[in-house]
C-alpha cells in the first residue's frame, strides 16, 4: 500500500475518487500537460477519474506508488514512482499546479519520495525523464541528485509530435554515498604550517542501545520510525542513545519507559549481540539485548507505530542496513 509521508509542510498522500475535481482543474492546463507525454489537451474529466482509479488498484499491487502533493488539505500536483516489473527498480515522475512553481516545493516531495524509495522500498536506483525544453525538471532532478545518462525521443500526445527527451538516472549507492558525507569537515591547517596529506575525516561513533523484547509467543517488537524523522518509515528495535554518565543498561531501561512506557528495573537485560557498522553520518555501535520480561504494556510513547514480528517474517520488514545482520541471528535464536 502507499502510505502517507510528510515533506516539510507537504504531506504525501495516496489518490481519493474526491480528488478527481482538483485533478481536472489542475491538469486541464496547457502547461502543465505539455509537459507530460501521455495526456490529450483539453485533458477530460473521466480521464481524471479513471487515473485515479488506476493508482488504486496499482498501490493495492505494488506496482506503482502515486501520491497527492497536498499542503493544509489542499491538492497541489502529483508524484509517483512507477515501478520494474522485477520492484528492484522505479521510474519518478511528478506535475505540480503553475500556481505553485518556485518555491521548490517539487524538490521537497522530490526528495522525500526519492528517500522512501531508496531506503525503505530497497530500489537498487531510480530513473526519470523530462522534454528537454522542460528545463524547471531538469534543475529539480539535479537538486535531487539525479545524473544525465543520455537521450531519447518520446510522443507526447499533448503536442501531437515526438519530442527529445533527457533521460536521468539515481542509483541507490550515489544517494547513499552522498547521505554518508561527513557533515563537519574539519579546519583547514594554519598558512605556515606545511600541509600534510589529508585524512579524510572519520565518522564519529554513535553508541546506540536497542532491545528485542520478546512476548510469550517468541515474537520481536519492532517499531516504526515515524515520519518528520530520519529514516523515516524502516523498522528497528526499540532504543536510542547512551547518554553521557549513562551505562548502556540504564540507557536501555531509560529509552523502553520513554518509547514504550515500559519499567525494565530489575528485568534480565540479556547481552545477544551488537552492530558496528557505517550508518550514514555516524559509524553506529549498538549492543542488542535480550528482554523476555517488564512490567507495562508497550505503548507507542513517540509517534512511532508497535508491531508484534514472529523471527521468520523479520525479513518483511524494511529495516536501516546496520540491522540487516540481527535477522539471521535472530532467526537462529528463536527457530
Ligand atoms: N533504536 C534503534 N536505532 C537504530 C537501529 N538501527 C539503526 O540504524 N539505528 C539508528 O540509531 C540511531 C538511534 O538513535 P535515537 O533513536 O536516539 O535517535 P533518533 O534518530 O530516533 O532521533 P533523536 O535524535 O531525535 O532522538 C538512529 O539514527 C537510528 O537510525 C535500531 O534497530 N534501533
Amino acid at each position: 500500500m502507499t502510505p502517507e509521508l510528510k515533506a516539510g509542510r507537504l504531506v504525501l498522500r495516496s489518490l481519493q475518487p474526491g480528488d478527481a475535481p482538483a485533478i481536472h482543474r489542475l491538469i486541464n492546463d496547457w502547461s502543465v500537460v505539455r509537459m507530460l507525454s501521455r495526456l490529450p489537451f483539453p485533458y477530460p474529466r473521466e480521464l481524471a477519474e479513471q487515473w485515479i482509479d488506476s493508482t488504486r488498484r496499482d498501490s493495492a499491487q505494488g506496482s506503482a506508488h502515486h501520491f497527492a502533493i497536498t499542503r493544509d488539505g489542499a491538492l497541489l500536483g502529483a508524484i509517483a514512482l512507477v515501478l520494474s516489473d522485477d520492484r528492484r527498480s522505479g521510474s519518478l515522475g511528478y506535475w505540480l499546479a503553475p500556481t505553485e512553481w518556485g518555491q521548490g516545493l517539487t524538490t521537497q516531495a522530490g526528495q522525500r519520495v526519492v528517500e522512501w524509495g531508496l531506503t525503505v522500498l530497497r530500489l537498487e536506483k531510480i530513473t526519470a525523464d523530462a522534454a528537454q525544453d522542460n528545463v524547471a525538471s531538469a534543475a529539480v532532478l539535479g537538486k535531487l541528485g539525479f545524473v544525465k545518462t543520455g537521450t531519447s525521443s518520446r510522443r507526447f500526445v499533448s503536442r501531437g509530435q515526438d519530442c527529445p527527451i533527457d533521460l536521468f538516472e539515481l542509483p541507490r549507492a550515489t544517494f547513499l554515498a552522498k547521505t554518508q558525507e561527513p557533515v563537519e569537515v574539519s579546519a583547514p591547517p594554519p598558512a605556515e604550517v606545511t600541509p600534510v596529506v589529508a585524512e579524510p575525516p572519520k565518522p564519529r561513533t554513535l553508541l546506540v542501545v536497542a532491545a528485542a523484547l520478546l512476548d510469550a509467543k517468541g515474537r520481536i517488537l519492532l517499531a516504526k520510525r515515524p515520519e518528520g524523522k530520519r529514516l523515516a518509515g524502516l523498522w528497528e528495535f526499540p532504543g536510542g542513545k547512551v547518554e553521557r554518565d549513562e551505562t548502556p543498561e540504564q540507557a536501555l531501561i531509560r529509552e523502553m519507559r520513554e518509547e514504550l512506557g515500559l519499567d525494565l528495573t530489575g528485568a534480565c537485560l540479556a547481552p545477544f549481540t551488537f552492530v558496528s557498522e557505517n550508518a550514514g553520518p555516524f559509524h553506529l555501535l549498538m549492543p542488542l539485548y535480550v528482554v523476555r520480561r517488564w512490567r507495562g504494556v508497550p505503548t507507542p510513547r513517540e509517534g512511532q507505530t508497535l508491531e508484534w514480528v514472529a523471527a521468520a517474517d523479520l525479513g518483511r520488514y524494511a529495516m536501516p542496513d546496520p540491522d540487516l545482520p540481527l535477522i539471521p541471528l535472530l532467526q537462529e535464536l528463536l527457530g
